[in-house]
This record gives structure tokens, sequence and C-alpha cells, in this order.
């Protein structure tokens, strides 16, 4: 498996499954025992099986009761995989936010916790985005997460914390693809060895297929032989940035799996300078954003 390495030195798979669009519930994470969606557990043990080990969650998908059973499977190794979650709702109080995602989760730490969004203050939520990281560092000292980071974080934001922090944030997760590059956020965490990762990569073909680049798409898609899906995520791969995606289709998760896993025999599929720079060029002509659009980013 392709990996990145961290500003702490630690290595993060490059492509993580993601359990919050397709799989999400609603934001309650109480559900009575009788009340689970299995379909997730399989949808979990079947990305597993294929080899995803990256596994991206959060508190508010509701999910993490789901996801624990399939991580309870005795075939399945708690050191083989990595294990991201965010907070936001529970954002006062980080270390019971933690302690009960890791109850449900069935895992004792997290791989990687993510403040899910900048979107809450003293007033709002009883904490100001300072304490909430200093609590978070805190979490990394008592051992239950091994890195921290943050998501849809805008500069404004980081700055905040890189003033205070005493560890750096190791990743952003922001919405990212070719519609909506945010180049200065995205230079401003490469220059602060913050490693980007990109959620909704595929956007400009399944939220937004109408836009100028279906003839570019349809182009490389022809010219390398591999989908467009694949073109996108490659697109945003190639650009040192994480890859968070989902498939609820095991033959769609095997597939783009493939393009992620070192395989030294073969040559490794990638897109030309040129090619890069035309999906850049023609995506940045649009401008489409999906999640969080009621924020001021
Ligand atoms: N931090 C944050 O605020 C956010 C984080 N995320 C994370 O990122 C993950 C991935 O986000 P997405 O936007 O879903 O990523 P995506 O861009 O990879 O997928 C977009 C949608 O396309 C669908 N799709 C994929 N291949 C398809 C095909 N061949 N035919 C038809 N449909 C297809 C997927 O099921 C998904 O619903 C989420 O599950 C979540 O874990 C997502 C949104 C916000
Ligand atoms: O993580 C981002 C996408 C998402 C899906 N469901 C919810 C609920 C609350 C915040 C964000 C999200």
């Amino acid at each position: 498996m392709k990996k990145f390495t961290l500003n702490n030195g630690t290595q993060i798979p490059a492509i993580a499954f993601g359990i919050g669009t397709k799989f999400f519930r609603g934001q309650d994470q109480n559900h009575a025992p009788d009340d689970l969606d299995f379909k997730i557990t399989e949808a979990v043990k079947t990305a597993l099986k294929t080899g995803y080990t990256h596994l991206d969650n959060a508190e508010v998908y509701g999910n993490e009761l789901e996801v624990g059973l399939a991580l309870h499977d005795p075939n399945v190794k708690r050191s083989d995989l990595y294990i991201t979650s965010k907070l936001l709702k529970n954002i006062k109080d980080p270390k019971n936010a933690l302690n009960e995602s890791l109850q449900r989760l069935n895992t004792s730490y997290l791989d990687l916790y993510l403040i899910h969004a900048p979107f809450f203050s003293e007033e709002s939520h009883g904490i100001s985005l300072e304490d909430a990281w200093k609590q978070l560092e805190g979490l990394v000292d008592a051992g239950v997460v091994k890195s921290i980071g943050v998501s849809n974080f805008r500069i404004r934001d980081l700055e905040r914390i890189l003033k205070i922090c005493r560890i750096k944030p190791t990743v952003n997760q922001i919405e990212y693809h070719a519609y909506l590059q945010s180049r200065e956020l995205v230079q401003f965490c490469k220059e602060n060895q913050i490693l980007v990762a990109a959620y909704g990569p595929l956007t400009p073909i399944f939220r937004k297929p109408d836009g100028p680049l279906g003839a570019v798409l349809e182009k490389l898609s022809k010219k390398y032989s591999v989908k467009p899906e694949i073109i996108l995520l490659r697109w945003v791969y190639q650009q040192g940035i994480l890859v968070v995606t989902t498939s609820s289709n095991p033959e769609r998760q095997k597939e783009v799996l493939s393009y992620f896993q070192e395989n030294k025999d073969k040559q490794e599929f990638a897109l030309s300078t040129e090619d890069m720079d035309e999906i850049s060029t023609v995506g940045a002509t649009h401008n489409y954003r999906h999640f969080w659009k009621n924020e001021e980013f």
C-alpha cells in the first residue's frame, strides 16, 4: 500500500475508505443493540478483505457501532489498520468524546483524530479552537491517539493553531477535487508540513457530471485505458495529497485499491505533467463546493 509520511514521522496509507457519506446513519451514535445496520458492517468487512487498511470515520456519521463490529473479526489485526475519526459535536470534552468513540469502535486507540471543522467557539460549543487543540495534544501525550489533525480548516484557522501548538497538526482533511482546488490553502499546508487529505475527489464525475472536465476525462480515460474515476484519484495522489474515497460496490473498491498498491513487477500508472496540468487548468474554470455549503470558506 502506498503511504505518506506525516510531520511526526509516522506513516499513513495514501488512500482511505470513507464511512461518512454512503454509510452515514445520522448524527446519533446511541443506537439500541437491536438497531444496527449490518449492511454497513458488511461493507466495511468487504473493504478490509479487499485490502483497505485505512478507515475514515467521525462521531457524527452515526455508524461507529457497525464499524466496531467489523473490527471485531478475529481475522482483523488492529495493528494492520489505520483508523481515523473526527470530533465536533462533543468538542467541549475531547477525552470523553474519544473514549466513547473507542468503545463503539472496539479499539483502544486511534491512529488519527481530527477536529472535524473549525465552526465552533466558546460561545457556541463552550470551548475555543485553541483550548480544544491543547486537549487533543493531551490525548497524544496519553498515547490514546497517535496523531492529531484538523478538517475543513482555512488558513486563518490553521494560523490560530500554529501560533499556540506544542504538537503541529499532521493533516488537514478538506473537500478537494478539480472543481475546488483551494490553491492558497494547499500551498499553506505544504509550507507548514501539513498533509492535505482530499474528500469528495470524485465530485467532478458523480456530483457535477455536466462540468467542463467531461471531455478531458473521456480523452484521458481512452489514452491511459483506465476509468475516468481512476484519472481523478491519480490526479489527487500525484500532487502528494491523500485520497479519501468510498464505494459500496466491491468490484469498484478492488479496482480503485489496485492503483494504490505497491507492485514492483508492474509499471505504475502515472499521468504526464501535461495531462495533470490540463485537468488543473480546465478544472479551475469551474468552482463547486458540495459539503459545508453554509459556512464561510
Ligand atoms: N471531513 C469532512 O468534512 C468530510 C469527510 N468525508 C469523508 O470522505 C469520504 C468520501 O467522500 P465522498 O464525497 O463520498 O467521496 P467520493 O468523491 O470518492 O465519492 C463520491 C460518491 O460517488 C459514488 N461513486 C463512486 N464510484 C461510483 C461509480 N462508479 N458509480 C456511481 N457512483 C460512484 C460514491 O459512492 C460516493 O457516494 C466520506 O465517506 C467521509 O469519510 C466526506 C465529506 C466531508
Ligand atoms: O464529514 C462530512 C460529511 C458529513 C456527512 N454527514 C455529516 C454530518 C455532520 C457533519 C458532516 C457530515
